[in-house]
């Protein structure tokens, strides 16, 4: 019999776990929707994806590999640092470097990041300190996120023409905003002992099930498996990685402004036994005083009942950072129905 030390054992008591899901036998992975950005067919199959599984896998997505490259190596330099360095850019509070707590009302993960805003009218992160050549860090970043989001409001503009909804900019814009609020994510998830895993039977959760609370998330991994979607029906998908394209998740804010047609996909990352996984993630966010509301033009055509109440994109998220990983958010602000009709 193997008996774990105490110390080890403690090591990883408080990071919360999942059953293995092979069990079952069904772990479908062949059925995420591919987008070719240069298809001519591609904003009819985004909406179908964005209905279906509120995910989906972009290639063709012009984003140069070297942008993609350099920043991650210069991600893994930073996560390869002694802790001692690395917390010197924390702690995330919420942005700067966190190490297994995820937000500030008690989630926990096997992960470390970084974690950074792009709105200019937030002070914070003036004060993270990247050890290093810090200079190159910053460039890098601010070059990928250029890129993504040149990426993501092709994909919004996509989405306004499949919707038709007038003008083509009306979701793009909030990212392109000079003050759009939106955040980047680095996430590294370390290997952990297999030995653990198989005597315990189940996964270790690396970022816990959630939605992503902005308008899209682009996500983008090394060669190194862990990310799920849930699909409608509840089970868990396993995304196989591809580290030469971008996936696509719709936020919380997508949903609401397509009064539900698109779903807001819960998703969450497993730990992988053997490799680390480095992920980048870009949250296209609205600015602050942005009014979040299911799309008057999309509502005029049909009787359609208004699924949610306005709010401001400001009074959503601090409604949001409020919340646990995975709580359902967005249920305070639906609109109840009204018994006598
Ligand atoms: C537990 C939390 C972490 C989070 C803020 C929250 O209170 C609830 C939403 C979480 C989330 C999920 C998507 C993104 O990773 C994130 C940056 C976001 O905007 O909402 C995180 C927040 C975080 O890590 O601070
Ligand atoms: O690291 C990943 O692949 C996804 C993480 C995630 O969902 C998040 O940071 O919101
Ligand atoms: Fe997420």
């Amino acid at each position: 019999m193997v008996v774990l030390s105490q110390p080890l054992v403690e090591k990883f008591s408080h990071i919360r776990t999942c059953k293995h899901n092979t069990s079952s036998g069904h772990v479908y992975t062949g059925i995420i929707p591919v987008i070719d950005l240069l298809d001519p067919e591609a904003n009819t199959l985004i909406i179908k994806a964005c209905q279906e599984f509120g995910f989906f896998k972009v290639v063709n997505h012009g984003v140069p590999i070297e942008i993609i490259t350099k920043l991650e190596s210069e991600a893994v330099k930073f996560f390869n640092l002694s802790q001692i360095e690395k917390d010197k850019a924390g702690p995330a509070n919420p942005f700067g470097y966190g190490s297994k707590r995820i937000g500030s009302n008690g989630d926990v993960g096997w992960v470390e990041y970084l974690l950074f805003t792009t709105n200019p009218e937030l002070a914070h992160q003036k004060s993270i300190t990247i050890p290093g050549n810090s200079l190159l860090f910053w460039a890098l970043v601010n070059e990928y996120i250029n890129a993504v989001r040149n990426m993501g409001c092709m994909v919004l503009e996509k989405i306004a023409e499949g919707l038709r909804v007038e003008p083509k900019n009306l979701l793009s814009r909030m990212l392109r905003d000079e003050k759009s609020d939106s955040c980047f994510r680095l996430n590294h998830y370390p290997p952990y002992p297999e030995l653990l895993q198989a005597l315990s039977g189940r996964n270790l959760i690396g970022f816990g099930e959630h939605t992503d609370p902005q308008v899209i998330s682009v996500v983008r991994s090394n060669n190194t498996s862990g990310l799920q979607i849930s699909l409608k029906d509840g089970t868990w998908l396993s995304v196989p990685p591809d580290p030469f394209s971008f996936f696509t998740n719709v936020g919380d804010s997508l949903q609401v402004m397509s009064n539900g047609r698109f779903r807001s996909v819960r998703h969450r990352v497993l730990a992988n036994s053997l490799k680390s996984r480095v992920s980048m993630i870009y949250f296209g966010g609205p600015p602050l005083s942005e009014k979040i509301a299911p799309l008057s033009c999309l509502m005029e055509e049909q009787d359609e009942r208004i699924l949610y109440n306005e709010f401001t994109w400001s009074e959503y998220k601090k409604s949001a950072y409020k919340t646990r990983l995975g709580d359902n958010r967005l249920s305070l602000f639906e609109k109840k129905t009204n018994p006598a009709q």
